[in-house]
């Protein structure tokens, strides 16, 4: 997979040399690209950003370094993260994740002309995202987490590929508590079931812990979960 990232803070994007994005991009898996958009001003003192028509508070990208710097990198996908975008979700991630070229648009002070993405629109698909209902400073954050979302769906970047099939926003559910040695920590211990060697108690009680997570912390993936999903001994839980 090729991803160009455009932003005017190049160096927000240390993290994503390290750990298995890092290694994504040793390997081959992942080809990243980090570029200044103020590479594509023309200007002395290189502005990326004017007033708003209309008035109101704070700047604006420009749209000529952006319109170049696109034309430059593109064509591909290009995902704008924004406050007005659309929740970004695990299936959204998992969809970007078989493209072969995404491009991130990072916007900072108010955003970017929006003739921007029209004018992308015309010649690239554009999807334009939202990390969540609080105001960033910028696309920076949310691209990192957007790529972490999707490099870790990329075949080969996680060794053990059967943690994906129980993932929580995968299937619907949100996962089980997990546990690790020692068997009791603080008077704390392991759930006996655990240490049962009992695969079907086991998977009877992972999913009940599933069911009574989700219910009591997200109502709203309860209520999406398809009711066929739900045995009789579930509507007990
Ligand atoms: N992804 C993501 C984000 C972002 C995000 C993403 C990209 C940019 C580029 C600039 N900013 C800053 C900025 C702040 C304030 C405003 C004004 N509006 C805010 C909403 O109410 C109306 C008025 C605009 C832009 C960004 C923020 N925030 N939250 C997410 N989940």
């Amino acid at each position: 997979m090729r991803v160009d990232v455009i932003t005017i803070f190049p160096d927000y994007f240390g993290p994503l040399s390290l750990s298995l994005i890092g290694k994504a991009r040793g390997s081959g898996l992942l080809d990243l690209e980090v570029h200044d958009l103020r590479t594509w001003t023309s200007d002395v003192h290189r502005t990326v950003d004017d007033t708003p028509y209309g008035g109101g508070p704070g700047m604006v990208m420009r749209p000529e370094p952006w319109g170049q710097a696109l034309d430059a990198v593109g064509p591909g996908t290009l995902i704008v993260p924004s406050p007005v975008g659309k929740p970004f979700t695990q299936a959204d991630a998992q969809a970007l994740a078989s493209l072969d070229h995404l491009i991130f648009a990072c916007g900072r002070y108010e955003g970017i002309d929006q003739r921007v993405i029209d004018d992308a629109a015309a010649r690239m698909p554009v999807l334009e995202v939202s990390l969540g209902d609080y105001v960033l400073f910028g696309g920076e954050v949310a691209v990192i987490v957007i790529m972490e979302a999707i490099t870790r769906l990329l075949p080969g970047v996680l060794g053990n590929a059967d943690s994906l099939t129980e993932e929580s926003h995968a299937a619907g559910l949100l996962e089980a508590p997990v546990y690790t040695k020692p068997a009791s920590w603080r008077d704390r211990d392991v759930p006996d079931v655990l240490r049962s060697g009992d695969h079907g108690r086991i998977a009877r009680w992972r999913r009940d812990q599933s069911l009574l997570r989700t219910a009591a912390r997200r109502p709203d993936m309860m209520a999406a979960y398809p009711p066929s999903s739900l045995d009789k001994a579930d509507r007990k839980t």
